[in-house]
């Protein structure tokens, strides 16, 4: 099989140092598929990079066919497949994602730009970088010729969160909870929902609000546990989350590139196809399916009751005044 090619940006970073094992040895391209990895940073990292690389090579890992490190986005992104961007400014204890919006969206804006030059018109994205939904909303805009559809940003990592909360609550393991959904923005905005989850309790398929039998919980300490965990972690940390964010990415791109089968995921996704009332032109998370190597589908026609439309609505609102923001910053 031709190898395909990889980019993975702020690769001498921390989430990519956890990342980047995972991707070279097929979690999540399959176990047959070569690659070429491109790893992106700054001038002033490429020391580091170097090192980085070097351990890669010292992992003597069959499928990984060439290791590029560079600082320049024409040469990271050329015949790009597939994008993970990472490399951005993390927040630090105190902050909001969205005050990250001045350091980093300019970032997404060039790299949008160097993508619509040289990568390939099918070129899958993730942005990780924060504030994600405004990062990824920029980087499309700038990419005129890609389709839209082609670009995401990372809500994987809420969704794992708020499953560990409900296994958690119920004392069974994560793989018996699915169907959870991040509506909204990667933010302390989101709104983590189980009103469609599902789970599995002693061999039966059951709703997880059935099995949990705690309204109060649902609406209200599993929401806000699940919106706080970033901050939670960098308060503890020192550091954001790192190893969690770099096994969200392989779930997140793994789904993408092989399928999500009957379960629903939540990425982040350009919101024009939506049809839960959610505004136009935003990289809003909603639940999706995708097919193998396929266009990502929203899934459209869940019953939204009036307390979920509240929690819809907030975080779009928030998502509309980030990106008017990033527009502004970035026509400066
Ligand atoms: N969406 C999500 O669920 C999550 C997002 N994040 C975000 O991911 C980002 C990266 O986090 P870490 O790896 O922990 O940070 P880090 O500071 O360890 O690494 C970031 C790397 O990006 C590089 N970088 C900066 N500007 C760049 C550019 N223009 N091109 C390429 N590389 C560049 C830096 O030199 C550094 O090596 C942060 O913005 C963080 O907030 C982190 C966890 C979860
Ligand atoms: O919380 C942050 O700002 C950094 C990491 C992150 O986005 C997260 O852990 O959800």
């Amino acid at each position: 099989m031709d190898p395909i090619r990889v980019v993975i940006t702020g690769a001498a970073g921390q989430i990519a140092y956890s990342l980047l094992h995972s991707v070279a040895k097929g979690d999540v391209f399959g176990k047959d598929q070569p690659v070429e990895l491109m790893l992106l940073d700054i001038e002033p990292m490429m020391t580091v990079l170097g090192g980085v690389v070097m351990e890669v090579m010292d992992c003597s890992l069959p499928l990984v066919r060439n290791v590029v490190p560079t600082a320049d986005p024409m040469v990271a992104f050329k015949d790009a497949d597939v994008a993970m961007l990472v490399g951005a400014m993390p927040r630090r204890e105190g902050m909001e994602r969205k005050d990250l919006l001045k350091a980093n969206v300019k970032i997404f804006k060039a790299q949008g730009q160097a993508m619509d030059d040289v990568a390939k018109k099918t070129i899958k994205v993730v942005v990780v970088g924060n504030p994600a939904n405004t990062n990824a909303f920029i980087c499309a805009k700038y990419a005129p010729s890609i389709p839209k559809e082609n670009f995401s940003a990372l809500t994987r990592l809420d969704q794992n969160r708020a499953q560990a909360q409900v296994a958690n609550k119920l004392g069974i393991p994560c793989n018996d909870v699915n169907n959870c959904i991040i509506w909204g923005n990667h933010s302390s905005t989101q709104f983590p929902d189980v009103s469609y989850a599902t789970v599995k309790v002693a061999g039966k398929e059951l709703e997880a609000n059935s099995a949990i039998k705690d309204d109060h919980w649902v609406r209200n300490d599993f929401i806000s546990t699940v919106q706080k965990r970033g901050a939670c972690v960098i308060a503890a940390r020192k550091l954001s989350s790192a190893m969690s964010a770099a096994n969200a990415i392989v779930d997140h791109v793994r789904d993408w590139w092989q399928g999500s089968g009957d379960r629903m995921v939540s990425m982040a996704v350009w919101s024009n196809d939506n049809k839960y009332g959610i505004a136009s032109e935003l990289m809003y998370s909603f639940p999706v399916k995708t097919a193998a190597k396929g266009k990502i589908e929203i899934v459209n026609g869940l019953k939204i009751e009036e307390w979920q439309r509240e929690r819809m609505d907030l975080t779009c609102k928030e998502l509309v005044e980030e990106r008017d923001a990033a527009l502004a910053e970035c026509e400066e």
